[in-house]
């Protein structure tokens, strides 16, 4: 079994960018939801994901946004992966990966019909949030075991004391937080980084 990869999302600017690669992330999150206090402009997407090198992937995430959007987006920032919220149709996801590996966000109540439609697209995998995302908020982990899917990434109020917990009940393929590793919104604290990091690669 390959290890547990971990994404640090709502990446701003570029020294961020540089601190989680450093720091050993597999994945950076830069998000385009307008809505978020984490919104990042192309560019600076853009000039962040040509600077951490080849082996760290970059997520673009949307919530609710047309494709023409999300697609215009992701090529602008030179993401390698799309992360969708929201409750769209099978359909539109099902384009979206078209053009990207797609992380289909998903809420507790939504998760076993979601993990059947989705099993046997190589192409879309789960992630388990809250439904109100960014919000810092863990999950009732024990209450998921049953149920959490092989192959899909766990998010919703990860932080570098309490994600071994996680890990250990639900052995998710991935990890994403990130309000627990902010110094204030959108902007990172690199202990707490560096912390979660560790704590993923060492459980
Ligand atoms: O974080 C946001 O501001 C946000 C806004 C709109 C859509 C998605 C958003 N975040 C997506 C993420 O992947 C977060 O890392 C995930 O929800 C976990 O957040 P947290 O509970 O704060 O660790």
């Amino acid at each position: 079994m390959s290890r547990t990869r971990v994404k640090i999302c709502g990446t701003t600017n570029l020294p961020d960018a540089l601190l989680s690669a450093e720091a050993g992330a597999d994945a950076l999150g830069f998000i385009f939801a307008p809505i978020s206090k984490r919104l990042v402009r192309a560019e600076v997407a853009r000039e962040a994901s040509l600077a951490v090198g080849p082996a760290v992937a970059r997520i673009g995430v949307f919530l609710n946004q047309g494709l023409d959007e999300v697609l215009r987006l992701a090529e602008g920032g030179r993401m390698s992966a799309v992360q969708l919220h929201g409750p769209l149709a099978p359909e539109f996801v099902l384009a979206a990966a078209q053009f990207y590996p797609v992380l289909r966000v998903v809420r507790p109540a939504d998760l076993q019909t979601e993990a059947q439609r989705w099993a046997g697209h190589p192409a879309v995998t789960l992630m388990l949030d809250a439904p109100e995302p960014g919000g810092g908020v863990p999950l009732d982990w024990a209450a998921l075991q049953a149920d959490f899917p092989a192959g899909a990434w766990l998010a919703a109020g990860l932080g570098p004391e309490n994600v071994a917990e996680a890990m250990r009940l639900l052995r998710p393929a991935g990890v994403d937080a990130v309000s627990k590793l902010e110094a204030s919104a959108g902007q990172k604290n690199p202990q707490a980084v560096k912390a979660f990091v560790d704590a993923v690669k060492g459980s």
